[in-house]
């Protein structure tokens, strides 16, 4: 399978573009004829340039407003196509795609549109070049891909052949099962893009908010399955307009792209094993069985704040490593590694921000699948050298340099916790803390399709409905994605203000790290009990808070009270309750966050990070910290 990328679909000059789209492992690009305008380079410096890059041009465009015009019209549109196969010719590429036409003097009628194809395809026959039509969502008379399949089809020439588009085919709610019908070798190329379900205006919506496959909410798979079904062998591209992509940084764009290829192609073959798809084999999302640990790296000062901190919320100092200065803090299945080592990814993750989470380790069901797939997708591997006994357990670069670990059952990595490590403390049973319900990322909201892809495709992980926040110095947009069994769930939460308590702890630390982590009680009350008797001080909430949590729920007084009196956070959905502790911040913003789901109960208490903001906000202040 030929892989391929329109260079309108990443930020940059068509340099920049090319590097980042071969760096990311495409084999071709689209090449969109402003990219090429622009460039100082003639058309055959530029087709040298892509080439150089290891790059084919699969497809020149795009062409507009040809088919159905009046003279003169008619024959200066020819003229201006003969311009353009002149430039094709001189690039290197035998492939352009005329769009249909949105002129306000062409003419309708299938007939008419498809002979002048035919004499089009006469005219690029001449020259050994071929020409695709595509239906846009918004032609003046062709916005369906049947009838471009119809003129296609009409025209009778085998220079003349259809281009789809999933966003024109989805965007309009058309089916794509009619694609099925279509001889595959009368399709001569095929555009992916994926879109938010929004309602909107569809030339607006696809100029502007076109995302990769699986970043929005079409049937891609669908799509590409009726693609597929035909026959069709040429390369498979992607054509995202989106205004956040054409600002945001192009290398790390372009590797969500070819991420979101494969993701989508392997979803395919997968859906429909009968269409051989020519992929490399690897994994299928794997299954995430929960966080195996949580890694600090910190020193000094911090890390003794954080140590008192794990000791008031029942952790104990279970083990140390053998060989090095790092810690494991344990209560129930939970882990908290502590890194004070001087040298290593935590020592350069504390250089550049101090105390912070430097790694996650997630529990999966196979560790070599995991490694197997995330690299099929475009990850990067990640191994640093090991000391004597130590195992190397296998790991990938996340987004924005963050790293991930993997530990499986069974391939002897469970074993790392008795081979590394030496015990301290027998485990007691601290304050009922069982496992991490959850991990809360905090990010550019720019960020947050890239991770919900990195997420998405790696595992098998859905996402839900994406809330708002209201901090209050600005919104904050959080999208969770949950395994089925809820074993792993993580929210993503995005910040555009640097005055949100989210955009605050991102301007002091960078990349997408790790807030704030929820960890699970079967008991709330005994939990907060047990932590007040350790001397745990738990973010204070306002009586304001329980005389509206009075009014919005029928919640029994004396448990009001018992809320109340332990600053315990309450909702309620459709399932069950919810109900939360938060620590107060530490080390710039970091903090912890204790609850008990009951019967069921889904979310992440989105009605509560309001008041759970502001009053961490106001410690802040109290504490005489600059609050922005
Ligand atoms: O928005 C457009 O004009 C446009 C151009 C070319 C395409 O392939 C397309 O899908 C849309
Ligand atoms: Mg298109």
């Amino acid at each position: 399978m030929k892989t391929s990328i329109a260079t309108v679909s990443i930020s940059g000059n068509l340099r920049e573009k090319l590097e980042a789209i071969a760096a990311a492992g495409f084999d071709g690009i689209e090449i969109f004829e402003q990219d090429f305008i622009a460039d100082e380079g003639s058309p055959r410096d530029v087709g040298r340039m892509v080439r150089d890059h290891g790059l084919e041009i699969v497809l020149f465009q795009p062409f507009r407003d040809f088919e159905g015009l009046p003279e003169p019209l008619r024959a200066k549109a020819f003229d201006r196509a003969e311009r353009k196969f002149d430039v094709m010719q001189e690039l290197g590429t035998d492939l352009a795609l005329f769009c249909s036409s949105c002129h306000p003097e062409a003419l309708g009628g299938v007939d008419r549109a498809a002979a002048d194809f035919h004499t089009l395809g006469e005219r690029a026959a001449a020259r050994g070049l071929r020409v695709g039509y595509e239906a846009l969502a918004w032609g003046r008379h062709v916005n369906d891909h049947r009838d471009a399949w119809e003129i296609v089809r009409r025209a009778d020439h085998p220079n003349i052949g259809l281009i789809l588009d999933s966003f024109h085919t989805l965007g309009r709610k058309l089916s794509p099962e009619s694609i099925r019908a279509i001889p595959g070798d009368r399709i001569f190329f095929v555009q992916l893009a994926d879109a938010p379900a929004i309602e909107m205006d569809l030339l607006y919506w696809s100029r502007h908010f076109r995302n990769m496959p699986g970043e929005g909410d079409l049937a891609v798979t669908d799509f590409v399955r009726a693609i597929m079904a035909t026959g069709y062998a040429g390369p498979i591209s992607l054509e995202i307009f989106n205004d956040q992509f054409r600002g945001g940084n192009t290398k790390a764009i372009a590797r969500d792209g070819y991420r979101s290829l494969m993701a989508v192609m392997d979803a395919t073959r997968r859906a429909e094993p009968s269409l051989g798809i020519d992929l490399p084999a690897f994994p299928p999302p794997i299954r995430a069985e929960g966080v195996a640990f949580i890694e600090f790296a910190t020193r000094g000062d911090e890390a003794t704040e954080l140590s008192a901190l794990l000791t008031t919320l029942g952790f104990t100092h279970a083990a140390r490593h053998r060989n090095k200065a790092v810690s494991l803090w344990q209560q129930g299945d939970i882990r908290i590694v502590l890194n004070e080592e001087t040298e290593g990814y935590a020592a350069s993750a504390w250089a550049a921000r101090g105390t912070t989470v430097c790694d996650i380790g997630l529990q999966v069901a196979s560790a070599a699948d995991t490694i197997t797939r995330a690299s099929a997708l475009g990850a990067e591997l990640f191994s640093q050298p090991i000391g004597p006994g130590e195992l190397q357990i296998p790991a990938i670069r996340g987004l924005s340099g963050s790293l991930l670990h993997f530990l499986d059952e069974g391939s002897g990595l469970e074993r790392v916790w008795e081979v590394e490590f030496e015990a301290v403390e027998p485990a007691g049973t601290g304050t009922g803390l069982t496992r991490i319900d959850h991990l809360a990322q905090t990010m550019s909201y720019d960020n947050m399709l890239s991770w919900t892809l990195f997420y998405g495709t790696l595992f098998d992980i859905a996402k839900s409905p994406m809330v708002d926040v209201i901090d209050p110095d600005g919104l904050v947009r959080s999208q969770a994605v949950a395994t089925p069994d809820g074993a792993l769930r993580i929210t993503l939460n995005g910040a555009d203000s640097h005055r949100t308590l989210a955009g605050r702890f991102l301007s002091e630390t960078f990349g997408a790290p790790l807030q704030h982590m929820a960890l699970e009680t079967a008991d709330i009350f005994a939990t907060a009990d047990a932590l007040a008797e350790r001397g745990f001080e738990s973010l204070p909430m306002s009586a304001n808070y329980y005389a509206d949590l009075a009014a919005r729920f029928s919640l029994d007084p004396a448990v009001l009270e018992r809320l109340k009196a332990s600053n315990i956070l309450y909702d309620a959905d459709a399932d069950g309750e919810l109900f939360q502790i938060y620590s107060r911040a530490f080390a710039g913003g970091l903090f912890f966050e204790i609850l008990q789901r009951k019967n069921g109960y889904k979310g992440y208490g989105a009605p509560n990070a309001p008041f759970r903001i502001a009053a961490q906000k106001r410690l802040t202040r109290a504490k005489g910290m600059p609050s922005a």
